[in-house]
């Protein structure tokens, strides 16, 4: 854990009752009240490196990445020296002063694209450090304590159109992960920075490149949701209306209470497999430092070209969705009950399909070869 003064101030209850703006502290407790009326998580699946045999986890990974497609975590894998070296001092001084990034800042900690309560602030990253760790600087302001900070690095290019490489961003601190050696170098897709004040969480999103999340400082609590639950997480794109997980509004929500989530707390060195259209809620529980790995696990060209961040949808679902608005443009000509009436027998239609994919029961038919 990323200790010593990093961080130490928690939210006093005067603080909290009056409402008045703290220092993002360290000390967290999850919102364990509500989730009584949630349906229960389950616990992800560990594969430890250190603890079993090499053609074990091995045989593990593969059937996880391959065939079961779900999230595992992968404990005890050499991830380089970052995780001893990465104290604030270090990456202060390893990364050059001159180094800009772009951030979010919000004042709440969970962050929400419908209600937009953050903005986008182009900062050194000395200061972002200073400002997640919330080690004193004189040259950061005071005021500037009071945010909550999320770096999610992006290329160089200003309007976000290029892929974010550490190795080409940060060569100086890349030198010391070492990313593990679990999907094809040629299907690498991009390497990605997030750095984040305690307690920040960012909201429920699948991305549509496979993906493994590296814990180098601090923990994070993730939940997760399977692609099958799309119909009850309330999208809009590829994030789901619900803000806070931990007490959702069931009266406006009412399929989410029977969800079917995995959760896991990552402690520092674990990776988790994230496989690309599952759903996932992250939180970092103390001050954060990750890299994920985006890869593409599907053939090239079914991937957007113009997708910086890996989470653009496959390309025959993008002409999918335009044939959808053609026939919803289609069905127009019609009065309103036989425009629903024959969106309703689609809906038949794509339940049927639906059926016949049987994802859900092959997904649980391989399930058994996953304890490793
Ligand atoms: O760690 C985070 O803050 C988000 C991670 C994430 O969304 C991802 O790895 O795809
Ligand atoms: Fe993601």
């Amino acid at each position: 854990m990323s200790s010593g003064k990093e961080n130490s101030s928690a939210i006093s209850e005067q603080e909290r009752e009056t409402g008045e703006t703290f220092r993002v502290s360290q000390e967290f407790e999850l919102a364990g009240s509500s989730r009584k009326k949630l349906n229960a998580p389950v616990t992800l699946g560990i594969i430890d490196v250190r603890k079993t045999a090499k053609k074990d986890w091995e045989s593990a990974i593969n059937t996880a990445f391959h065939q079961t497609r779900k999230p595992v975590v992968i404990r005890g894998c050499d991830i380089g020296p970052c995780k001893e070296k990465w104290s604030p001092e270090y990456l202060i001084s390893n990364c050059p002063p001159e180094k800009k990034v772009k951030v979010h800042k919000s004042k709440e900690r969970q962050l929400d694209f419908r209600r937009k309560n953050f903005i986008y602030d182009t900062i050194s990253f000395r200061h972002l450090i200073w400002l997640c760790s919330g080690i004193e600087s004189e040259e950061v302001e005071e005021e500037k304590y009071q945010y909550f900070w999320y770096l999610r690095s992006i290329g160089e290019d200003p309007r976000g159109k290029d892929v974010s490489d550490i190795s080409v961003h940060f060569p100086t601190l890349a030198a010391d992960l070492k990313i593990p050696d679990v999907f094809p170098n040629e299907s690498f897709f991009s390497s990605v920075f997030r750095i984040t004040s305690p307690h920040l969480q960012l909201w429920t999103h699948y991305d549509t490149c496979d993906n493994i999340l590296i814990q180098i400082r601090g923990r994070k609590r993730i939940v997760f949701y399977p692609p099958t639950e799309a119909l009850n997480l309330y999208l809009d794109g590829d994030k789901s209306e619900i803000v806070d997980i931990d007490n959702p509004d069931f009266e406006r929500y009412p399929k989410f209470r029977d969800v079917e989530h995995f959760e896991v707390i990552l402690e520092e060195g674990d990776i988790v497999f994230i496989p690309a259209l599952w759903f996932h809620n992250v939180t970092a529980l103390d001050y954060s430092i990750s890299v994920n790995v985006f890869w593409k696990n599907l053939g090239e060209q079914l991937y957007d070209k113009k997708d910086p961040y890996g989470n653009k949808d496959l390309i025959p679902a993008q002409l999918g969705y335009r044939t959808l608005d053609k026939i919803i443009g289609q069905l127009h000509t019609l009065p309103p009950q036989y425009q629903d009436f024959y969106l309703r027998r689609m809906v038949v239609r794509l339940e049927k399909r639906i059926d016949e994919l049987d994802v859900t029961t092959k997904q649980e038919s391989t399930d058994d070869n996953l304890d490793a």
